[in-house]
């Protein structure tokens, strides 16, 4: 008899390995007439894994690895219940599990565990798995052979607690390899790791349908663009249950719904753990868009594979509010680990993030362009960026900070997102656009003043003395284009402090850098990427969120087909547009009218007002 299960929380990888090892040494060792493994799950939960094994057969030809199929083949042997087995807690939205053997239907069912990566979903499948055998059901795991990260031979949990299975690269071949003999003993299959899968959906019709098996699914649903991964999500129509786990942000130790990947690389499957990706919650996934990433280590990218690891992401998201400490000291993290909350940037499993300002995150430069201020840049033929560009983009953003340390914040009325008063009902609000959405914080009612200097978007909030979202959205009209503030930085060089904009379209991936003097007034611009969409669109932006007068969205118009291809640096991967109006440049006190090689696309303000005081060059 083997007792295992020893709490492997926080160790690496190696570590993992270490343990695998002497997992095998145990097998090795105790020649088992039953394996009684203990697995110990965070906080208090104990599983006993029994497994039988003196009924070994020839093994199963020719999966690899045929030695710990038969674990799972044979029903483990019934016994009188203990008290731990009553310790075993079944995941609760699956009351299923918990009844007994005789009580269900012979018939075939999905179950399908669906999260982000860290959220549970290996755990959660062992643990339905353990309870069928304890059930008295013949069990089999399979896993996809492109998670090599533990070795093939197990489905290993990032805590470290594993099960034997078999490693393929496609399931409807499974039977086959099996043999129809020993297939047709299994009532229960688990598919770990399901999002690489491609045949996924066919399987499980069979499996189920026609062969009257119960397929327990864990997988990801979407991947690090929360796009949906592989066929995980197709066979959510043929689920009998379907359960989204969520992690713990790494940032702020709330819910996680997201994956973040860390690294620059851009394909789909890019198989890595901790040094790889980090689950976030939304705002740190949104967030996540704006942090430098770092490039990756020589010959690193498109590895697909991240075994050694890529170099951890320098990460600081400065001044926000869920980072700042005591945001969350009523969401302790469950788990007893270390809170990232209170060191905010350590990482899970080996994942640590230092603390970095902004200033110090990677940046790309690129040349200089001028628009006239109060115009965004044309719009593109090419209708989205490319993935690779909206990563480069990353590298080219300061970490958020928060309301306290911005200055001539605005508020922007947003189209395309949920109403305000849904999500905030302590607040009133008094917005052309009657479609707001203010960030997650807000729906706790955390507001504060806001600075409304644009004239015709107006919000007011019940409790001005409470702290904003550290996200804020913000309005500026002066080139009729909505835009969500989500930065702010000093720029050395600059006397004054430069804000960040996303465009609010939700595809768009247009960005804006702005500088303004302490009374308000604009001092430079930059725009980056271009909109992906119809002018149209950001029209209807104005109709709903601004007042923008149809005399200047005409100028915008007219000035915007009077630019022109100004610079080489029609090159560099953001910069889909390098056009100007050159009626609207004037001199750059600091290059006497040159352009300067390390500044990024400068505006010149369109705006009379304005426009001789926009001749600011962004140095870094
Ligand atoms: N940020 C995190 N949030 C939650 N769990 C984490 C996190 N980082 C590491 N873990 C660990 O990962 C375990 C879940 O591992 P696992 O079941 O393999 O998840 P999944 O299969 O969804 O990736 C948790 O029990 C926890 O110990
Ligand atoms: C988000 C994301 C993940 N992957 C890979 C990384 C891991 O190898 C697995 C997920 O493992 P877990 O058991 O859920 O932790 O998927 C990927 O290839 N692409 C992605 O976008």
């Amino acid at each position: 008899m083997v007792k295992r299960g020893k709490k492997l929380v926080g160790e690496n990888n190696n570590n993992l390995e270490r343990k695998d090892a002497n997992y095998k040494k145990d097998i090795m060792f105790f020649p088992p007439f039953f394996f009684f493994c203990q697995i110990r799950t965070r906080p208090t939960i104990e599983i006993i894994f029994i497994y039988s094994s003196f009924h070994f057969p020839p093994p199963p030809h020719p999966l690899p690895d045929p030695f710990h199929l038969l674990f799972s083949l044979f029903p483990p042997i019934r016994r009188r219940s203990t008290p731990m087995d009553r310790r075993i807690v079944p995941p609760s939205s699956d009351a299923h599990v918990s009844l007994p053997m005789e009580s269900r239907s012979m018939s075939g069912e999905i179950h399908v565990i669906l999260g982000p990566m860290f959220s549970g979903k290996t755990t959660a499948l062992l643990r339905r798995i353990q309870m069928e055998m304890t059930n008295g059901r013949s069990v089999a795991m399979i896993k996809s052979d492109k998670d090599h990260r533990y070795g093939l031979d197990s489905v290993v949990t990032h805590d470290g607690v594993k099960m034997p299975c078999f490693a393929a690269s496609e399931l409807l071949s499974f039977r086959d390899k099996l043999g129809a003999e020993a297939y047709n003993k299994l009532d229960v299959i688990g598919i770990d790791e399901a999002q690489f899968f491609e045949d996924l959906y066919d399987f499980c019709c069979n499996t189920v349908d026609c062969d009257g098996k119960t397929v327990v699914v864990a997988g990801l649903d979407g991947d690090y663009l929360r796009k949906r991964f592989g066929s995980v999500l197709d066979v959510v129509p043929l689920a009998d249950s379907v359960m989204k786990l969520t992690a713990r942000c790494e940032i702020c130790s709330r819910r996680a719904s997201f994956t973040l990947r860390k690294t620059n690389e851009t394909q789909t499957e890019l198989i890595g753990g901790a040094d790889v990706y980090m689950p976030v919650c939304r705002q740190h996934y949104v967030d996540g868009e704006m942090v430098g990433i770092p490039e990756p280590a020589a010959g690193h990218i498109g590895s697909g594979v991240t075994d050694g690891g890529p170099p951890a992401l320098e990460l600081r998201f400065e001044g926000c509010r869920s980072c700042s400490s005591g945001g969350e000291e009523d969401t302790p993290r469950r788990d007893g680990r270390p809170d990232p909350a209170v060191s905010p940037l350590a990482g899970a499993n080996g994942a640590r993030y230092k603390s970095m300002s902004p200033a110090l995150l990677p940046i790309t430069r690129g040349r200089a362009l001028r628009y006239p201020l109060g115009l965004a840049p044309p719009l593109s033929s090419n209708p989205s960026s490319s993935l690779h560009e909206r990563l480069i983009k990353k590298t080219d953003e300061p970490s958020m900070q928060s309301q306290n340390q911005s200055q001539g914040q605005n508020l922007v009325a947003s189209e395309n997102e949920s109403t305000l008063s849904e999500s905030v009902p302590n607040s009133a609000i008094d917005v052309t656009n009657s479609r707001v959405r203010l960030p997650t914080e807000a729906a706790s009612g955390e507001l504060q003043p806001l600075k409304c200097s644009v004239q015709n978007t107006r919000m007011f909030q019940s409790d001005p003395s409470e702290p904003i979202s550290s996200s804020i959205l913000e309005k500026s009209a002066e080139d009729g284009y909505n835009w969500r503030k989500y930065g702010q930085k000093h720029v050395k060089g600059s006397e004054y402090p430069r804000s960040y904009y996303k465009f609010t379209h939700p595809t768009c991936e247009m960005k804006k850098q702005m500088e303004r003097s302490h009374d308000g007034q604009i001092t430079g611009i930059i725009y980056k990427g271009h909109h992906d969409h119809p002018k149209s669109q950001s029209s209807r932006h104005l109709a709903a969120g601004t007042m923008l007068s149809c005399h200047e969205e005409e100028k915008t118009d007219k000035l915007s087909s009077l630019m022109s291809v100004e610079d080489e640096s029609t090159n560099a991967p953001d910069h889909t547009h390098h056009q100007i109006d050159p009626n609207s440049i004037t001199e750059s006190p600091e290059t006497g009218g040159g352009q300067s090689n390390d500044c990024d696309e400068v505006t010149v303000d369109g705006n009379l007002e304005s426009k001789r005081k926009c001749l600011l060059l962004f140095r870094d």
